[in-house]
């Protein structure tokens, strides 16, 4: 495929975080938008971004509070122009952008599944009561507790490399991963068991990488459609428009996911209290191009039979 790129070259510069799973992610971009236009890696510079939730790592993320933790720094030097893409885990990302931007193009997912982790233990049923399990995740905490009240949970914060060194180091005997960030770093060597949606459901978009972009940029727009795998975009369709309906924030325990099968969407979602005493599932089927509207209904749905309160803390 021709590009039309100014003479000389200028390299596009793609904005991203500083972990090493954020630039896995980010050369995966670069090297798909090598391919499609068939360019050296070189036509592309990758800008590596410090946000505040990087900076921050002594307190739990909903300490902090405030939106875009992750995102603020690299949305500002997209629209300032110092970035002409910005490459991220759909599930860190707001369900709404700053003015301007558009968060449209996803790349294809990878396994969506959480993992369990543990160098002592196949599985949760393994671990005895009173066994300490670290996560900085209130959907992964609050899944646990409602299946073993019984184990203590630690906060966990840090990279994906930070929370195996702390499992190492004996902080907790057990965590949870995303199967993605795993396969995407190539960390096959990690012990790891794969839990399967129906056990934890998993958060809205886990596995998918997005590119977010500037709205007025007609040249990175096209670029972009040769890269974007749209079977993923009619998921997150589904699972964004959800979250949103919901609400949802990075401090409500929420989980969803759409699986497609042919031109049907199967639909699921499930909110819980944060201590994990109380959970509420819903599930749909649809016609895929339905998958947004469907989302919202399963997000008032839930909504009614939670009634007031659901989401603080008791
Ligand atoms: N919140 C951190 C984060 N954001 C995306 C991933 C994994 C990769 C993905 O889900 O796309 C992770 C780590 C984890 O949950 O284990």
């Amino acid at each position: 495929m021709a590009l039309d790129l100014p003479t000389p070259l200028t390299p596009l510069n793609i904005g991203t975080r500083g972990s090493p799973l954020a630039l896995a992610q980010a050369h995966e971009t670069r090297e798909r938008l090598a391919r499609a236009f068939d360019l050296p890696f070189e036509a592309f510079t990758i800008v590596v971004i410090k946000t505040t939730g990087d900076k921050i790592i002594d307190r739990p993320l909903k300490d902090i509070g405030g939106k875009g933790l992750f995102t603020r720094e690299i949305e500002d030097d997209l629209l300032a122009g110092k970035i002409d893409i910005a490459v991220h885990s759909m599930k860190d990302m707001p369900t709404i952008q700053p003015e301007g931007l558009l968060l449209d193009t996803y790349l294809p997912r990878e396994d969506v599944r959480d993992a369990f982790i543990s160098p002592r233990a196949k599985g949760l049923d393994d671990l005895p009561a009173g066994t300490v399990v670290g996560t900085s995740s209130l959907r992964r905490r609050a899944q646990l507790k409602l299946q073993r009240p019984d184990l203590e949970v630690v906060e966990f914060r840090g990279n994906l490399q930070t929370r195996l060194m702390k499992l190492e180091q004996g902080v907790a005997e057990a965590t949870f991963l995303a199967m993605a960030g795993l396969n995407r770093l190539g960390m096959d060597e990690v012990p790891k068991t794969p839990i399967e949606a129906d056990t934890m459901l998993p958060a809205v978009a886990q596995g998918a990488i997005g590119i977010e972009r500037r709205m007025n940029d007609a040249r990175i727009a096209e670029m972009l459609e040769a890269i974007h795998d749209k079977p993923t975009g009619q998921r997150l369709a589904a699972e964004r428009a959800f979250l949103e309906a919901l609400d949802g924030s990075c401090e409500t325990p929420i989980a969803g996911l759409a699986d497609l099968e042919g031109s049907e969407m199967h639909l699921r979602g499930e909110i819980l209290r944060p201590d994990g005493s109380e959970a509420l599932e819903d599930a749909v089927r649809c016609p895929v191009e339905d998958g947004a509207q469907a989302g919202r209904e399963m997000a008032q749905r839930l909504l009614e039979r939670a009634g007031e309160g659901f989401f603080d803390w008791r």
